[in-house]
């Protein structure tokens, strides 16, 4: 019998998620049946998501929703045998039992020195945020400039690399001067901390006097209405999150954007990643074939930061 430890979220959360809104707890859990696998959590990933559709998806007492890297330490699975690696929606536990379902194993040519935990970041559901949100959303095109804020993030990183390699025109903004600086060495032409700049307004257009072709949004609120003003005609909008409300108690109303979206004839489309399951294992491919060609400094660096 092994141990399994979990955390259950004990009370949905009402503004920022608190200690006591989770509980930790133990449980025996018996040796696999037939078909079934017993796994160990190597990482486990703290994602945006959770705060919002933990509100849609879970119930209290429940146990706190999200994707680890999990070793197969017992099988009765031939599909995935002792030793291996998966990414498993298990959620926020250290064992987990199971029949095989939502397991996704690790990409066999996965290099030995490249970690683990990129399988939760760049080469996993952020990457793939990223490719999707840049290639199916935006349809960015070589010479363009684009906007991404939470840029440091692990999605907001990956679309400003893969912008580079697009050969594009990159504006970041971040949180901190540390970040900013994380930014620039991983090719951004542009970067700003939002939280010491005097004025938005003024630091978007000192990044791009002529404005934005394409604006990848990450964080919502009052700011993306600024970032509206400065979209060239024409210009494209992927709207990936809105971390800047998901912890709200009551929804933020803010200026309107219809006037200026009419005026610039701006295309805004929202998206969840969960559209293109069905070319996951092609695009993770060719985030693993970045890692290996773009320096894996600059993607290791990323992994540390994160
Ligand atoms: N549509 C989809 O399918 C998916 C959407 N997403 C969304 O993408 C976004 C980024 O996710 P991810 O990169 O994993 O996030 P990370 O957790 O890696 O980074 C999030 C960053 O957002 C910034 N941030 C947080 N609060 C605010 C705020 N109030 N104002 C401005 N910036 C803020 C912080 O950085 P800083 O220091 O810059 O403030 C924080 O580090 C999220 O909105 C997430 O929901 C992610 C995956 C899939
Ligand atoms: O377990 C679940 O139900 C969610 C599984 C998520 C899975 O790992 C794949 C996709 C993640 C998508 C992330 C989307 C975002 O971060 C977008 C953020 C918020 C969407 C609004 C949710 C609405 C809840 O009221």
């Amino acid at each position: 019998m092994v141990q399994a430890k979990f955390w259950v979220m004990t009370k949905h959360f009402d503004g920022f998620p608190k200690n006591s809104d989770f509980e930790l707890k133990v449980e025996e859990l018996p040796e696999p049946k037939d078909g079934e696998v017993l796994l160990e959590a190597v990482f486990l990933s703290v994602d945006p998501y959770m705060r919002p559709f933990s509100r849609v998806s879970m119930k209290e007492g429940d146990v706190m929703i999200g994707t680890q890297v999990a070793k197969v330490i017992q099988s009765k699975n031939p599909a995935f045998p002792v030793g291996s690696h998966v990414v498993s929606d298990s959620g926020w536990r250290t064992h987990t039992l199971s029949d095989g379902t939502g397991l996704t194993p690790i990409l066999p040519e996965w290099p030995k020195d490249v970690s683990l935990s990129l399988a939760l970041g760049a080469i996993g559901m952020p990457g793939l945020t990223a490719v999707y949100g840049i290639e199916d959303v935006l349809g960015l095109k070589e010479g363009e400039t684009l906007l991404v804020n939470a840029a440091a993030g692990a999605v907001g990183s990956v679309v400003g690399q893969i912008a580079k390699i697009k050969g594009c025109k990159v504006v970041g903004s971040a949180g901190s001067d540390a970040k900013v600086v994380f930014l620039k060495e991983l090719g951004f032409d542009e970067v700003f901390n939002y939280k010491t700049v005097g004025s938005l307004e003024e630091a978007l257009r000192k990044a791009s006097p002529e404005g934005y072709d394409c604006f990848f949004e990450n964080v919502g609120g009052s700011s993306s209405f600024i970032v509206l003003q400065q979209m060239k005609n024409f210009g494209r909008i992927a709207v990936c999150g809105s971390i800047s409300t998901y912890n709200d108690s009551e929804p933020q109303t803010g200026p309107y954007p219809y006037v200026i979206m009419i005026i610039k004839e701006l295309k805004m489309e929202g998206f969840l990643i969960t559209r293109w399951q069905h070319k996951h294992p092609e695009t993770l491919r060719r985030l693993l074939a970045w890692v290996k060609e773009v320096s894996y400094l600059v993607f290791m660096m990323l992994d540390d930061f994160l």
